[in-house]
């Protein structure tokens, strides 16, 4: 599985940050949403971006933000993407790309086979889309740990780069993607040892399996 790209989402300590850069992923995440427990400060988020090496690229994570609220998080620190975790339109994707000349990853959550319709037109407005399970009513956006029928993804193709997300760990990474010929993935709660925690031992053992 050589040449798959990982993202790791939900950092909170620099400690965490050099775990990720040392085990090799390609991508970190960085939570700005309140009801979340790997939630940020923008001073929290300040620290850990200018602690990422270069080649580790720092994505900031939002919910459905206004434009006050994605302006602060952009003049706080560094960035290299923006990752939309909402229900945010691809018009509100185009907007938030000209507005910071970021790169827009848009997270759209699968469950069954209706839920493909939209990530094609997403796709046009997208720079990346992130395919994650689709939370149950009350459940946070994501970070869940939930996986979804990967079958929903065999043969289908878009039109920018994806990640595949959704309850990935060290177990069943190999089979997500060989199954759903996934380049790049996404995962949180894999590597955590409680909500918000993240285990650095399970973080190198997850890139071994995706490296193995
Ligand atoms: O991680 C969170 O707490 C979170 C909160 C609100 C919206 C999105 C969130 N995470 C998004 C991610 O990119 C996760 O890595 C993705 O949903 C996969 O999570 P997991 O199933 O825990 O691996």
């Amino acid at each position: 599985m050589d040449l798959i790209r990982v993202k790791i989402c939900g950092l909170r300590t620099v400690g965490d940050v050099q775990a990720v850069a040392e085990a090799g992923a390609a991508y970190m995440g960085l939570v700005f949403f309140a009801k979340s427990p790997r939630n940020l400060t923008l001073e929290q988020g300040r620290e850990l971006a200018l602690a990422a090496p270069v080649g580790l690229a720092k994505v900031a994570l939002v919910v459905n933000p206004d434009d006050p609220t994605l302006d602060s998080i952009v003049e706080a620190m560094p960035l290299d993407m923006i990752q939309l975790h909402g229900a945010e339109t691809p018009e509100r994707v185009a907007q938030v790309r000209a507005r910071y000349g970021l790169p827009v990853m848009k997270a759209m959550g699968v469950a069954s086979e209706d839920d493909l319709a939209g990530l094609m037109e997403m796709s046009l407005a997208a720079d990346q889309l992130l395919i994650d399970a689709k939370p149950a009513k009350g459940e946070l956006p994501g970070g869940n740990g939930l996986t979804f029928d990967w079958r929903l993804l065999v043969g289908r193709k878009w039109l920018k780069p994806w990640m595949l997300a959704g309850g990935l760990h060290a177990g069943n990474v190999a089979d997500a993607v060989r199954l759903t010929g996934a380049r790049q993935v996404d995962l949180s709660s894999g590597v955590e040892s409680a909500p918000g925690v993240k285990d650095h031992a399970k973080i190198r053992e997850f890139m071994a399996a995706v490296r193995g």
